[in-house]
């Protein structure tokens, strides 16, 4: 299975000129070392203001970098009256290919609940839209030894989803959905889990997707968090960790890179 590298670029970069001088490292990387990152989808996730900036420079230099939304309406799969919003139906127009639902950040800062989160993927199932779905318990939690405990009530949703859904969305299902595991604690902190522990915490998402619907079995999982070039490859050696979500490192294309290559086995 090819790995899932996927840049989070959250609030960043400042500019449009930013941007572009990140856009075009990535191309020219990524087309530099094509072998050596062959077995790895290579996502990234601008903010909203700059999707259709970077989508107009993949579309015409790098069919191999897909593009990712850092969140989606809940209100709405299609158009409407929210302002501020931005939907399912638009993004997919727009040649986005998958959404992050669920970030720890967007749960904080934003009081997204699991009736939000819920909406935000049946919109993005209508309108064939992946999604990466974000779960992670905080730092008190780790410590009080809470953590499968938290990712079991954060997994409901798919559970939800699953009971929502038709029989037709089963490819969906199958081929349209990530999970990434991100602990609280680990984000944007340079703490990290051991490889051991993030392994076990995946083979338990694993278990209980499969226990929702045995194709899950298959759903790439993802660690994020602290991901680096110096640690990538300790987290590429397991066979439960399907790939990485990296927010400060990747916002220079030489280190996102060099983590993908640690994934690219
Ligand atoms: O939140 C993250 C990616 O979504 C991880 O961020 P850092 O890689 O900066 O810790």
């Amino acid at each position: 299975m090819k790995s899932w590298i996927v840049g989070n670029w959250k609030l960043n970069p400042a500019s449009v000129s930013a941007v572009q001088a990140l856009v075009d490292d990535l191309v020219e990387g990524v087309d530099a070392q094509s072998t050596a990152l062959q077995n790895c989808h290579i996502m990234v996730a601008p903010s909203l203001l700059h999707l259709s900036q970077v989508e107009d420079i993949l579309r015409t230099k790098s069919a191999a970098i897909k593009l990712v939304c850092q969140d989606v309406s809940a209100l709405s799969a299609e158009t409407g009256a929210y302002t501020g919003d931005v939907s399912a139906q638009q993004l997919q127009d727009l040649g986005v290919q998958w959404a992050i639902i669920g970030h720890s950040e967007r749960r904080q800062y934003f009081n997204e609940d699991n009736d939000t989160l819920l909406n935000k993927m049946k919109h993005c199932a209508a309108q064939g839209l992946g999604v990466i779905f974000c779960i992670g318990e905080s730092e008190a939690d780790f410590e009080a030894g809470n953590t499968t405990q938290v990712l079991a009530e954060q997994l409901t949703i798919i559970a939800d989803f699953l009971q929502h859904s038709e029989a037709a969305d089963a490819d969906y299902i199958a081929n349209k959905l990530i999970i990434a595991y991100e602990p609280v604690w680990a984000i944007g902190t340079g703490k990290v889990p051991s490889v051991e522990e993030v392994t076990e915490v995946h083979k338990f998402i694993r278990e209980r997707l499969q226990s929702f619907e045995a194709t899950l079995a298959k759903t790439p999982v993802l660690y994020g968090g602290s991901v680096k070039p110096e640690n990538a490859q300790d987290f590429a050696a397991s066979e439960q960790i399907n790939g990485v979500l990296v927010g400060g490192a990747a916002l220079k294309a030489d280190s996102f890179l060099d983590i993908a290559k640690a994934f690219s086995k």
